[in-house]
Order: C-alpha cells, then structure tokens, then sequence
C-alpha cells in the first residue's frame, strides 16, 4: 500500500495504490459522495466484469449508483461519445457540487475527464482506473481529450482529478497484450530520467507482466511518483518540463493516426515503438550510442512487444507520417520540439529538429528494420 501526493501549486490530490481496494471501496471515495448518488462511467468490458461487485457494495451502503457504458476501444474517444455522455451526466442533473467516477482505462479516464471539465462549466471528477497503462500513466495528471479526424487528442483539457484509487489486482482481468501496452509506459519512467528503474525494469519486467503483486507494485508506485513529480513542476506543459512525459509519442500517435486509432495498434504499442525509434533518431544525429536503441529495443522484444515500423503495420512513407506530426500541440511557431535521449535516462527536448530529416529518417526504417509480426 501506498499513497502518493502530487501537488499542483495551492492544490494537491492523493493517488492511492491499495491491491484488494475496489473490495472496499465505500471507505475510499465516502468523502465524494454527494447527495447519496453517485455518477459513474465505464466501458462495456470493464463493467462487465467489475461492475457488479462495486454496485453491490454501493447498495449495501445505501448509496445511489447510475452507470453510463460507453463502447470499449479507443474509437469512443470521440465527439459522439462525449456528447451522449454529457447528456446522460445533464438527464441526471448533474450538479457543479457533483463528483464523476471514471472506472477504466485512459479512453474512459480522458472522455470522462473532459467531459467532467466543461459540463456546467466543470465538476469534480474522481480516477478509478483500470488497465496497467491508465494506472502507471494516464489516471494522473489532468490531461483530458478526445481525438478528431485531424488527430490524436486534438480537443481536450487540463482537468485535475480530485482522488485516484488504484487497485492493482483489478489487472486480474486485463489481456495480456493490454498489459504489454501498459508497460511501455512503465519503462519510459526509465528512459526519461531513471536510468536505475530502467535497470530494474529489464530484471523485472517478466514479474510485472505476470503481475507478480511486488513487482507489479513496486512498478505503479515509481511510475505514478515520477509522473506526480513531473507534472507537479510544469502542469500546463509551458516549461520544457512536463513535455517529458511525451517521449515516443510525437512517433507514437503519429502510427496511431496511420492505423485508425485503436483499429490495428494499442497507444502504449505504438509508444513504445515511438520511444525506440527517438532513441534511434537520436543516435542517428549523435546524440546517443546506437546500443541504447538496441538495449530498449532488446528488451521489449523479449516482452513479446513490437519494435519496429514493420510490426506496426504502418506502411505510410515518412512524409506522410511527418504530416501527421504538424498536428502535434507542442507545435510551436511552426517548429515541433522532439524530445530526444543523450542515453537511457537522459532525455531532453531538441528545438532543432527539422522534420524533412525526420521523414527521411522514417523512410531509412521502413526500408531497413526486418518485420518480426508479434502483434
Ligand atoms: N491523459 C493522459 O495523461 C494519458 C496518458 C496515457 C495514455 N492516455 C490515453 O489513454 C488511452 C489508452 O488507455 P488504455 O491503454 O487504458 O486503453 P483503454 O481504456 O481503451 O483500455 C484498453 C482495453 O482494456 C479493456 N479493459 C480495461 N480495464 C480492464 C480490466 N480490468 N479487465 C478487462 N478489460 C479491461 C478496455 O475495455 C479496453 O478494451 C489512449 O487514448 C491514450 O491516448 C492518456
Ligand atoms: O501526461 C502527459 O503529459 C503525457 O504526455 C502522458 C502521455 O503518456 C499521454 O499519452 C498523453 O495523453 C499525451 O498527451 P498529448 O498532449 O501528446 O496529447
Ligand atoms: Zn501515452
């Protein structure tokens, strides 16, 4: 058990990891109760298997409960799902004073966040989350989105959760490739800036993925600390600072964006690609020892988890994806920061990358990376 603090200038909330929490989980979220209800949102396979036993446990304590199921899979972070969902929280009268419960993943966590940010011009929402990736990651840290046509998390907010309760065995139930995804995430703690935890994660990482409860443990805790810390320096990402946490993803969503969103390649796969490749687009300017793209790429591989362009599936040359990446919202001034590494541990952002050699690069992959198909 533990509780992590992250502190947001004059606020601060509480993340709590607790195995066996949703077993109790009355005592946890009594103090946002409202009115004797509650609002919740899920997906349908998380509420399929876990809402029940939380709706007993509601009842017995006399509170009211109503749930709004949104379809699994990251094709309901859209604008129609947003828009049946602040119907249903307005059918309720959701009120400012109300608090929303997010039990899921990051596509129910970042929908219902958003939504949570501008019904009524903002409730409280409460992070219930569900997938390796939503506990490591996206629970914490008040970004909230949905995507669009145009790209990935194009409209959303900064919407701080008021709690997060982490139940680690909820995992019980996740497939094993969601776990695989999640973990990508785990290990870019690592690489930003915890060479040591990275180590850790290569003796460690088979025991978290078969959710061995100390590793598994030991894996959320240093992940959602580092995140509390990076976010609690720089909330709003204007700093250089939180824009960290964005390693692999500028690669990363833009292979989202290629396959459809969801349709062919998990957020966390196409991180973790994303991340070996910035390691490689490092190496190829210099920055860092081509060994270090090999030693991360070596090590997902013995995690049964894609690597390359190849494994994606994305067959889109280099400038096709590039263009995906003019959409990034770190954007600036018609330049895109690129956050770099100098090795593993290291990571910086670089305000010179020019993204005509970013696509050549791309192109340089495609043609020489052998496809390994582990999806
Ligand atoms: N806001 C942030 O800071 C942040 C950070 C990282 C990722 N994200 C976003 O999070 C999303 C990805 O989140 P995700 O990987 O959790 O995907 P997800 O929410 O789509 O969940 C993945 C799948 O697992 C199922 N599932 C969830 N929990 C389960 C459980 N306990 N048992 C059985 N099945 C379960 C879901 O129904 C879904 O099919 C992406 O949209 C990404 O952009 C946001
Ligand atoms: O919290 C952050 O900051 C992150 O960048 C965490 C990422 O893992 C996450 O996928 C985030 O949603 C990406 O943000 P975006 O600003 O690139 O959409
Ligand atoms: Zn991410």
């Amino acid at each position: 058990m533990a509780r992590v603090n992250i502190a947001l200038g004059q606020r601060s909330y509480d993340i709590l990891v607790q195995a066996g929490a949703l077993g109790s989980i009355v005592e946890h979220i009594k103090p946002w109760v409202q009115r004797g209800r509650t609002l919740w949102v899920s997906d349908s396979q998380v509420a399929a298997h876990h809402w029940d036993g939380i709706a007993v446990q509601l009842a017995e304590a006399g509170i009211e409960a109503h749930l709004h199921v949104v379809p699994a899979g990251e094709a309901s972070k859209s604008w129609a799902e947003l828009s049946r969902l602040i119907d249903w929280l307005l059918t309720w009268g959701v009120e400012r004073s109300d608090t929303i419960f997010a039990l899921g993943g990051g596509m129910i966590g970042d929908l219902t966040g958003f939504a949570a940010s501008i019904v009524k011009r903002g409730c409280e929402f409460v992070q219930v989350p569900t997938t390796l990736l939503a506990q490591v990651d996206s629970s914490v840290g008040g970004k909230t989105a949905i995507n669009t046509t145009a790209g990935k998390n194009l409209v959303g907010t900064f919407h701080q959760p008021r709690f997060v309760l982490i139940d680690p065995e909820v995992l019980a139930t996740l497939p094993p490739r969601e776990m695989r995804a999640g973990y990508a995430e785990v290990v870019k703690y690592g690489l930003i800036d915890d060479a040591a935890f990275f180590d850790w994660c290569e003796t460690h990482g088979q025991q978290v993925l078969a959710q061995d409860s100390a590793a598994l443990e030991h894996a959320i805790v240093t992940s959602v600390s580092a995140k509390a810390r990076i976010v609690g320096e720089d909330e709003r990402e204007t700093r250089d600072r939180r824009a960290l946490l964005n390693l692999g993803h500028t690669f990363g969503h833009a292979l989202e964006a290629d396959t459809g969103f969801g349709e062919r390649l998990l957020h966390g796969e196409a991180v973790g690609v994303g991340m070996i490749l910035a390691l490689q687009y490092s190496a190829r300017r210099g920055d860092c020892d081509a060994a270090d793209a090999a030693r991360v790429a070596a090590h997902f591989a013995a995690c049964s988890m894609p690597t390359t362009l190849q494994d994606t599936g994305v067959s889109s040359e280099g400038a096709a994806l590039v263009d995906h990446m003019r959409h990034d919202k770190k954007m600036t001034g018609g330049t895109l920061p690129f956050l770099l590494l100098t090795g593993i541990g290291q990571t910086y952002v670089a305000h010179d990358v020019d993204l005509d050699d970013v696509a050549r690069f791309l192109d340089e992959r495609h043609r020489s990376a052998a496809p390994a198909a582990v999806l």
